[in-house]
């Protein structure tokens, strides 16, 4: 069990966080809008913590919008029928084994606009993450992800942490290759290299032992 949830949520959730960093790093005009919510509704004294969230709509635009465009599981698990049944029309055999292709669904130019722009505005208006079944990047169901509401605590944590401590910057003038590698989870091509130091304004909280 404990093997099963380390190997399910490791690569899944620090994937995640390595792409939402990319994207920020490639769209420094949400960077900068993501620093001035957690300025705005946490201020300098204090670390963000999970009660937070609600109040960081703008950060959880952009884990969305992360998962949308790279999500960890991107054809989500096999699934088998267990009894024959009909969906959308198409008749379903019982036994038949189903993939779903997440990724082209939360990536089809008809149900998004400009999918393949960096929008984590286009969420903030949304009526919960289901909306439609257009975003489903943990499934649904009774086999979907378990670590859902972990997962979105830890990488909303950390990413709003680093956000929050921390300027960001590309190691030269060319963009982040957003290239993907091979892998069961959607890696980077490329591990993500990036600069950062400590923002003068949380010197003082960093600095506490
Ligand atoms: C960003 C992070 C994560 C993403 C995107 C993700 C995504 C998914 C997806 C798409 C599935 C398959 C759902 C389906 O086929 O309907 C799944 C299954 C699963 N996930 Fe996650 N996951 C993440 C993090 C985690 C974490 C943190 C844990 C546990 C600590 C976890 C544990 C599991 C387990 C045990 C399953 C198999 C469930 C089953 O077969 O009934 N995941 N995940």
């Amino acid at each position: 069990m404990i093997q099963v949830m380390l190997s399910a949520g490791t690569e899944t959730s620090a994937g995640t966080m390595e792409w939402a960093l990319s994207l920020l790093l490639n769209n420094p005009e949400a960077l900068a809008k993501a620093q001035t919510e957690i300025d705005i509704e946490i201020g300098q004294s204090r670390l963000i913590e999970e009660a937070d969230f609600a109040r960081l709509p703008y950060l959880h635009g952009i884990i969305n919008e992360t998962l949308r465009m790279y999500p960890a599981d991107p054809m989500l698990v096999p699934h088998e029928s267990s009894e024959e049944c009909t969906v959308g029309g198409y008749h379903v055999p019982r036994g038949t084994m189903l993939l779903v292709n997440m990724w082209a669904i939360q990536n089809n130019p008809r149900l998004w606009s400009q999918p393949e722009r960096f929008k984590p505005e286009r969420f903030l208006n949304v009526q919960g993450e289901r909306d439609g079944f257009m975003l489903l990047p943990f499934g649904t169901g009774r086999r979907g992800c378990p670590g859902e509401g972990l997962a979105i605590r830890m990488v909303g944590l950390a990413l709003g942490s680093l956000v929050q401590c921390f300027e960001w910057e590309r190691i030269g003038e060319e963009m982040v290759d957003m290239s993907e590698g091979a892998g069961l989870t959607m890696p980077k091509a490329h591990p993500l290299l990036a600069k950062c130091r400590p923002r003068p304004k949380m010197l003082a909280l960093l600095s506490q032992p």
